[in-house]
C-alpha cells in the first residue's frame, strides 16, 4: 500500500473547502488551517455534499477517505504536507503573508494559490523562496469541475509547474497550463467580460437577473459545456464551419452589440439592483440546497460526457482508469486451489435503489465485473473479442444472501465448477468482507461470433482455463451450487 499523502488546505471557505473534498475524497489526508471559528461546520457541510456527489462520477471504487483535521497553527497544517492550497481571501497582502509563514514552517513546500486573478509574479514578490508558489485556479464547485489552471512566471522552474500538474491529475483535475502571465488567467478574463455585459443589462433595465440566466440555461450555456465557444461557432458556420462563420458574423464586431469598452459604476444602487432581483430569482431556496441541485445536474450532465468520452468526460474517465489500476493489481494473475479474488468494487450513489440497497441489476454487475477481468486473465479479453471470439452468458443464478448498502466496499471471487473446450461453469461470491453478500452461478459459452455458435477455445485460451479449473478441482462443490430458484435447503 501507498502511503497516504498529505495536503494542507488554507482557508477553508467556499473554495478551501471544495479543495478539502476533492483531495480526501480522493484518499489524501487534509489538514485545514481557517481562524474562522465557523470553518469546520462550513467544511463538514460541503464535504457532505461533495460525498454524494463526486462518488456518484465513479465507475471504480473510491480509495478510502482521507483523514480531514483541522489545525490551530498554519505551521501545524504544513508540517507532511507534500502540497499546499492557499485559499485565503482574495487580498494580495494577506496571501503574501501566509506564504512567509508557510515557507518559514516547511521551506520546501509547494503551493498553489486559488488566486481568482492575481499573477504569480505578484504573489511571489518579496517570498524566501518564490520558485515553489504558483497559481493553481479552481471553478466552484471544485470537488465537481476538472479544470484549474495552472499559472507560473519565470522564476518557476519547469518541475514546479510539472509538479503542481501531476498534483491536479492524481486528483482527478484538468490542469490547463497557462502559457503567458495575464491577470485572471483564461476562465475569469471570459467570465469577467460575461459578468461586465450582464450587469450593463440590469443597469439598463433591459433585462432581469432572471431573465440572463433563463438566456445562459436555455441556450448558449447547454452549448458552451460540451463544446466551449469555437467549436460551438464553427458548427454554427454549416457546412463551409469557421470561415464561414467569420465571414458572416465578423462585421458585428464593429457594430455596438457589446458594452464592454465601459465598466458600470460599482456603487450601493448597483448592488441593490443585483441583490434584490438575485433575492426573488432564488431566495426560496438555502445555499446549501442550491448547491446540491447544482450538483446533481452538473453529474448528470458529467456522466452524459463520460458516456461519450467527450470533454471533461474525457478527464473523468482516464481518472477512473488510473485508479482502477491500482486495484487490478491487487486481483490474481494465475491459478490457485481457491476462489480467485477477480474484482475490486465499490457501491456507489447510482447504484442504490429506493430501498437504500444496492439495486438488483448492480448484482449481475458485479459478476460481469468478476467474469469480465477472469476471461482477461485467461487471454479472452477486449483483443480476443476483436479477433471474433467471446464468451456468451448462457445461464445464470443469483443468490441474494446479505445486504450492500452505499459506501460498501465488495470483492468478487471466482470457483471454476467445470469447464471443456466449449463452456465453463463458474461460481462468483460478492463478498462484504468475509460475509457473502450473494452468489451468482453462471454457464458461459464460447462462441464464433460471425457464425452465431459454440465451438472450441483457442488452444491457449482453454490452456490457461484448464489450468485454473485443475488446480481448484479439488476444492468442495460450494454451498448452494446447482440449486434451483425456491428450493428448500
Ligand atoms: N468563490 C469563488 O467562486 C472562487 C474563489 N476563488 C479564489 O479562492 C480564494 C478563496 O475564496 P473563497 O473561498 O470564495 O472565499 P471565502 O471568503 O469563502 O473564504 C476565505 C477563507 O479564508 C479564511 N482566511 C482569512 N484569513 C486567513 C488566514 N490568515 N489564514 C487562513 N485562513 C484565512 C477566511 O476565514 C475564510 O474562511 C480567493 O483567492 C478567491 O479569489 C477561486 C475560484 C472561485
Ligand atoms: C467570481 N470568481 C472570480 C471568484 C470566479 C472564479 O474565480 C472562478 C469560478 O468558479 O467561476
Amino acid at each position: 500500500m501507498a502511503a497516504t499523502r498529505k495536503a494542507a488546505i488554507i482557508g477553508g471557505g467556499v473554495i478551501g473547502g471544495g479543495w478539502a473534498a476533492r483531495f480526501l475524497l480522493n484518499g489524501w489526508d487534509v489538514a485545514v488551517f481557517d481562524p474562522d471559528p465557523e470553518a469546520e461546520r462550513k467544511i463538514n457541510a460541503v464535504l457532505s455534499n461533495a460525498r454524494l456527489a463526486l462518488p456518484a462520477l465513479s465507475d471504480v471504487p473510491m480509495p478510502p477517505e482521507g483523514k480531514l483535521s483541522f489545525a490551530s497553527t498554519m505551521g501545524e497544517a504544513v508540517e507532511g504536507a507534500e502540497y499546499v492550497q492557499e485559499s485565503v481571501s482574495e487580498r494580495i497582502e494577506l496571501k503574501k503573508k501566509v506564504y512567509a509563514q508557510l515557507q518559514q514552517a516547511n521551506p520546501g513546500v509547494l503551493i498553489g494559490s486559488s488566486t481568482s486573478g492575481f499573477k504569480a509574479s505578484d504573489l511571489q514578490d518579496g517570498a524566501a523562496n518564490p520558485a515553489n508558489i504558483i497559481v493553481a485556479h479552481p471553478f466552484n464547485p471544485v470537488y465537481l469541475l476538472p479544470l484549474s489552471e495552472v499559472s507560473g512566471s519565470p522564476r518557476n522552474p519547469p518541475e514546479v509547474v510539472e509538479r503542481t500538474v501531476q498534483v491536479m491529475k492524481d486528483i482527478g483535475m484538468f490542469p490547463l497550463v497557462i502559457r503567458a502571465e495575464i491577470d485572471a488567467f483564461i476562465g475569469n478574463r471570459f467570465l469577467e467580460a460575461v459578468w461586465r455585459e450582464a450587469l450593463w443589462m440590469l443597469k439598463d433595465g433591459i433585462a432581469t437577473t432572471e431573465e440572463i440566466d433563463e438566456a445562459i440555461r436555455m441556450g448558449f450555456g447547454l452549448r458552451w459545456g460540451q463544446m466551449g465557444l469555437f467549436e460551438t461557432y464553427r458548427i454554427a458556420g454549416g457546412e463551409a464551419g469557421m470561415r464561414h462563420f467569420m465571414a458572416q458574423f465578423g462585421p458585428a464586431l464593429k457594430w455596438p452589440w457589446t458594452k464592454l469598452m465601459d465598466v458600470p459604476e460599482f456603487n450601493d444602487e448597483l448592488v441593490e439592483l443585483v441583490a434584490n432581483q438575485s433575492d426573488a430569482e432564488s431566495g426560496a431556496y438555502s445555499i446549501r440546497e442550491l448547491e446540491r441541485i447544482r450538483d446533481q445536474n452538473l453529474v448528470g450532465f458529467l456522466r452524459a460526457l463520460k458516456e461519450r468520452n467527450w470533454g471533461a468526460g474525457k478527464v473523468l474517465r482516464a481518472h477512473d482508469e488510473a485508479r482502477a489500476a491500482v486495484f487490478h493489481a491487487a486481483t490474481d494473475t494465475g491459478p490457485k486451489s481457491e476462489p480467485l479474488v477477480m474484482a475490486h468494487m465499490q457501491v456507489l450513489p447510482g447504484w442504490i435503489d429506493y430501498n437504500g440497497h444496492m439495486t438488483e441489476s448492480r448484482y449481475y454487475f458485479a459478476n460481469s465485473e468478476t467474469v469480465d477481468n477472469f476471461l482477461r486473465l485467461i487471454g479472452a479479453g477486449m483483443d480476443y473479442v476483436a479477433a471474433g471470439h467471446s464468451y456468451y452468458s448462457a445461464e445464470t443464478h443469483i443468490r441474494h444472501l446479505g445486504e450492500a448498502k452505499l459506501g460498501d466496499r465488495l470483492v468478487g471471487t471466482l470457483q471454476i465448477i467445470s469447464a471443456d473446450e466449449k463452456r465453463f461453469r463458474s461460481f462468483v461470491r460478492i463478498m462484504k468482507g468475509d460475509e457473502v453478500v450473494a452468489t451468482v452461478e453462471q454457464l458461459c459459452l464460447h462462441v464464433d461470433m460471425a457464425e452465431g455458435k459454440a465451438v472450441p477455445a483457442a488452444p491457449e485460451v482453454w490452456a490457461k482455463l484448464k489450468a485454473i479449473a485443475e488446480t481448484q478441482a479439488g476444492l468442495p462443490l460450494p454451498e448452494g451450487a446447482g440449486r434451483a430458484v425456491g428450493q428448500k435447503k
